[in-house]
């Protein structure tokens, strides 16, 4: 059987290009993204990054305890390089906790939950992959152009890191075994989900560039 990953190259590839087009990621490239962008960009990913975190360890327990162990350890994995980010540029628990949530960040955790709660934890997990497989397809690109902004080419080196690059590897072996696990309407099901939570990253970007609010 084709490994089920294999089958959803051909959206992450166009997902990685159409970010990588992105105004957002040319001008973080470039250096010339004004910081007040990529701060809200911060505050919003940080919602995001909390909401994922949780869902990890929800989803988790429905999962064999290898991989419940695997994805619970996943959830925490970006922590430390965004605290140290948010320590450069002077932004406080006060600010990210007060700072409501923009539609589209709103739009994408919903979804999250909604995969899980309405079609379980294969579809669920589906539904969390895009997020490492397109920062760590994207950052391998965009690293080696070296962004003069120190703080910028920080974001992109933290998803070339190692260890990033790993937990791409252990999401994408979660992700066939749940695969595996169901039958082909379940693999429609994740197929779906992967496919939603690719379109939220491509808007995510220009939420970030708007600095998107209610209307
Ligand atoms: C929206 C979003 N997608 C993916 C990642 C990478 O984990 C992130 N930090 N934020």
């Amino acid at each position: 059987m084709t490994v089920f990953t294999t089958t959803l190259t051909a959206t992450i590839n166009q997902t990685t290009e159409t970010s990588a087009r992105a105004p957002f990621i040319q001008q973080l490239s470039s250096g010339d993204l004004p910081l007040a962008t990529f701060r809200y960009y911060l505050i919003q990913d940080n919602h995001y990054l909390t909401a994922f975190n949780r869902l990890h360890q929800e989803i988790a327990t429905y999962l064999p305890a290898n991989e419940g162990a695997i994805l619970s350890h996943l959830g925490e994995g970006e922590d430390a390089a965004r605290q140290r980010m948010h320590r450069e540029i002077g932004l406080g628990m006060q600010e990210l906790q007060e700072t409501p949530i923009a539609p589209n960040a709103y739009s994408y955790i919903t979804h999250m939950y909604y995969q899980l709660d309405r079609y379980g934890a294969a579809a669920a997990t589906a539904g969390l992959l895009p997020c490492y497989w397109l920062y760590s397809e994207l950052a391998q690109r965009l690293a080696v152009k070296h962004s003069p902004v120190h703080l910028y080419q920080e974001f992109f080196d933290s998803y070339t890191a190692a260890d990033f690059t790993t937990s791409t590897e252990q999401m994408k072996a979660i992700v066939n075994q749940q695969a595996a696990s169901v039958d082909e309407l379940g693999r429609q099901q994740m197929t779906r989900a992967f496919q939603i939570s690719c379109y939220y990253e491509e808007q995510f970007w220009q939420m970030a560039f708007d600095q998107q609010e209610w209307q």
